[in-house]
């Protein structure tokens, strides 16, 4: 059987008085796609704060590659909610950003992310500022950003959340394409239970906090999935079941004060 390339283990972590994750396991194998679904205010970005060391666990393991994480692994690239890209950067020198922050040259980190402009759709605005870009634009930009840094897993954090329903399928189209081409290991978050559906290998269902992994879902429908009318036929099927035990009253009660 092939080893978990990440795995969480009865990782329990709280800020103060506040339990957000309890007990949370779970795992994510070599180039796998695999999404985090759960209620607002679960604990689904602190799990990403949490691998990127901005917050510690108070209990449990975090496993990479077979070993335990050490504080200055660093096999995560991170692409947060909000696409970041700084408004008085051009584009270009937007997407070299991570690899400076890793002490190449700016000339250098400009080489290596150039012949990549036309396959995330941006070719010829290398030179424009994030203001003239559409929605789905900056957000390729952004994910041209991370995927550059050549870290062995992705963290998408809800990345295409604040686009509109249009933009958004296009993007999940495009980001199911890239992703069967190059077979990154990714973690989505989010909130949309279609996009996990169609987007994932495997969901990982949190409980409302302290969140724990309450399902785990294999979602093995053939891939390239939005192209395949049959596909979305039984996606619709696992995504009525997953809103279900959403929706279940034992998934509305949350512990405590909501902060
Ligand atoms: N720095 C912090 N200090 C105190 N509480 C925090 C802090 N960061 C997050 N929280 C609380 O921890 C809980 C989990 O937050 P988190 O952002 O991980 O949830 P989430 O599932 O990603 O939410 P959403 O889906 O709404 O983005 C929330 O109740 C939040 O208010």
């Amino acid at each position: 059987m092939t080893q978990a390339l990440l795995s969480l283990d009865r990782i329990s972590l709280s800020y103060g008085d506040i339990d957000v994750l309890r007990d949370v396991s779970l795992d994510v194998m070599p180039g796998e796609f695999v999404s985090i679904l759960g209620p607002s205010g679960a604990g689904k970005s602190t799990i990403f704060k949490l691998l990127t060391g901005a917050v510690a666990a108070r209990s449990g393991e975090i496993r990479f590659a077979g070993r335990p994480l050490a504080s200055d692994d660093k096999p995560f690239a991170f692409m947060p909610q909000r696409d970041a890209l700084m408004p008085w950067r051009r584009i270009i020198d937007n997407t070299t950003l991570g690899l400076e922050v890793q002490g190449m040259s700016r000339k250098q980190a400009r080489k290596q992310v150039e012949p990549l402009f036309e396959e995330f759709g941006l070719g010829g605005f290398e030179q424009h500022y994030p203001h003239a870009l559409s929605g789905g634009m900056r957000q390729r930009a952004a994910l041209l950003r991370t995927v550059v840094q050549d870290r062995p897993v992705l963290l998408l954090d809800e990345p295409f959340g604040a686009l509109d329903a249009l933009t958004r399928n296009q993007m999940q189209i495009w980001l199911e394409a890239m992703w069967l081409k190059h077979r990154w290991t990714i973690i989505l978050i989010t909130h949309d239970v279609r996009e996990a559906v169609m987007l994932s290998d495997r969901i990982h269902l949190l409980s409302p906090r302290p969140a724990r992994v309450e399902q785990t879902i294999a979602v093995p429908l053939l891939r390239p999935r939005f192209s395949h009318p049959t596909v979305r036929t039984e996606a619709a099927v696992i995504e009525t079941s997953i809103l279900g035990s959403l929706l279940s009253p034992d998934n509305q009660e949350q512990e405590g004060p909501t902060p």
